[in-house]
């Protein structure tokens, strides 16, 4: 009689599925493991843009984890980390910290995590990290939200945030705002040329904005017959059609 049981590899094999779509990087394949099908939206826009604010209620509202690369980055300073002063000063000055080191501390949360659903705060920052986390992971994001807002707002709220940064100071702000539109903006072109950006007005209140995100991720707490991906393709279609369709502007 045949017997359902299954061999040693293929019991390896189904707890230890190594995500290979990647490419390899410096000739090293992808190493991300996990066994479930992840799904990520990358949550990018400038410095006080509104980006956390959002991501808390996202996270609320539809279940996803959210990760923030710069808490990330500003927790590895605290634990003491070899890496946290090299860390500290590049925030300090308001550069990008290697991807090798970012992409590593996403790749362990989301690891370390029992969910399936990231919001990946802050992040790709530049061309770097983009590549390096889908040779290392060999994710695509589902979509990317853009937050659009202009400089003057987004200083107004950095200057009011009071969270004691080291980088909201007038110096620093302004060198984040340089390095937004020189290396961040870059990474959006390069996704709305696959038509995965939503582009969001952040200059509303933040209940306002919120509503205008709520229909890109109903999808993911009402999976239709036809399953999410369909659900999600006519969300984005219908965000693009309501007036948001993106046209970046240095
Ligand atoms: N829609 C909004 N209207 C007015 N103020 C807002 C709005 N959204 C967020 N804020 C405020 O602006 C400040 C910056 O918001 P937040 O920290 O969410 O931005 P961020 O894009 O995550 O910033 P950073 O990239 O620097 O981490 C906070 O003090 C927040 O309370
Ligand atoms: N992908 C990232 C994200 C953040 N950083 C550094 C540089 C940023 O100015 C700082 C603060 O990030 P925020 O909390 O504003 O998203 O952290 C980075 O180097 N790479």
């Amino acid at each position: 009689m045949a017997t359902a049981t299954k061999t040693v590899s293929e019991e390896e094999e189904e707890v230890t599925t190594v995500k290979v779509n990647g490419s390899a990087v410096n000739g090293v394949p992808p190493v991300f493991t996990s066994s479930r099908e992840l799904k990520v939206v990358f949550v990018l826009g400038g410095p006080g843009s509104g980006k956390g604010t959002q991501c808390s209620k996202i996270v609320e509202t539809f279940g996803f984890v959210h990760l923030s690369a710069g808490d990330l980055l500003r927790a590895e300073i605290k634990s003491g980390n070899e890496n946290g002063n090299m860390i500290q000063n590049m925030i300090k000055e308001g550069k990008i910290v290697p991807a090798e080191v970012t992409v590593k501390l996403l790749q362990k949360a989301m690891e370390e995590s029992e969910n399936d659903k990231f919001l990946i705060d802050g992040f790709p920052r530049n061309e770097e990290n983009r590549a390096i986390f889908e040779s290392v992971t060999g994710i695509e994001p589902q979509f990317i939200l853009f937050f659009d807002c202009p400089e003057q707002e987004m200083e107004r709220r950095l200057l009011g945030r009071n969270q004691g940064r080291v980088d909201d100071n007038i110096e620093t702000i302004r060198k984040r705002f340089k390095v937004f539109v020189e290396s961040s903006i870059p990474v959006v072109d390069y996704y709305e040329t696959s038509g995965k950006v939503n582009k969001i007005d952040a200059t509303k209140s933040v209940d306002k904005v919120f509503d205008s995100i709520r229909p890109l991720f109903d999808c993911f707490n009402h999976v239709s017959s036809n399953g999410y991906e369909e659900e999600l393709t006519e969300a984005i279609k219908q965000h693009n059609i309501n007036g948001s369709a993106v046209a970046i502007t240095n």
